[in-house]
């Protein structure tokens, strides 16, 4: 891991996509944590996702708003206990809100993007252990909105890659408790995942072992 001596700054990754270190200040991590930890008590708990091949993820995953299983949007859980999800709060479509012109708000156009966001879902995907999430796109949703992407506790390598595959060229970014990374534009549908993660590095005051990463998206789907 690259040392602390010097702030990490602010970062385009690729056209659209922006890292933003220590975005999330500790008290609204902490505050976000609580809310994981209410989402996973239910009405559905965390799940390690089944793939259509039979495979599981190594990730565990609760969803808000819409509830999300290989490869569709639904308000019920129907791979897990077939309750429906919690609803998407208010306050959470404000922290996407602020979290895109955190990104985005540097012109005009961004501070656009950032009013009108309108995030429906929120998978919150929880990381212990040797959990990890192979290279993918976020292609489920009809709306080409950002995702908004959050990350508290343990560091991790986050994999951004093109549009084309999963292979190179693609930029490896660590991504720390409070980081910000935002998705959208010409990079929407860029393939990324997380190789690896560093247990053990989160911050013990706050309170969480492992990683947790929520993101916000625009499913694009009726009501
Ligand atoms: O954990 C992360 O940083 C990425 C999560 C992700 O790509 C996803 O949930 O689709
Ligand atoms: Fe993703």
């Amino acid at each position: 891991m690259t040392s602390g001596l010097f702030p990490r700054e602010r970062a385009v990754v690729a056209p659209g996509a922006v890292h933003v270190p220590g975005w999330l200040p500790a008290a609204r991590q902490r505050e976000l944590v609580e809310a994981c930890r209410d989402w996973a008590r239910g009405p559905v708990p965390l799940r390690h996702t089944r793939l259509p091949r039979g495979g599981v993820m190594s990730v565990q995953t609760v969803c808000v708003g819409w509830h999300w299983q290989p490869y569709r949007y639904t308000r019920t859980a129907d791979d897990v206990n077939g309750a429906r999800v919690a609803g998407f709060p208010d306050w959470l479509v404000e922290l996407g809100r602020e979290a895109l012109a955190g990104a985005y708000g540097d012109d005009a156009a961004g501070r656009a993007a950032a009013e009108a966001y309108a995030p429906d879902t929120a998978l919150v995907n929880f990381y212990d252990g040797d959990a990890k999430m192979g290279m993918h796109q976020d292609k489920d949703e009809r709306s080409g909105a950002p995702v908004v992407s959050l990350s508290i506790g343990d560091t991790c390598v986050f994999r951004f890659g093109n549009t084309e595959g999963r292979g190179r060229p693609y930029t490896d970014v660590e991504l720390g408790s409070g980081d910000l990374f935002v998705f959208g534009g010409a990079s929407r549908f860029a393939y990324h995942g997380v190789p690896k993660v560093y247990p053990g590095t989160a911050d013990p005051a706050l309170g969480l072992t492992g990683r947790l990463n929520l993101t916000l998206r625009e499913t694009g789907l009726p009501g």
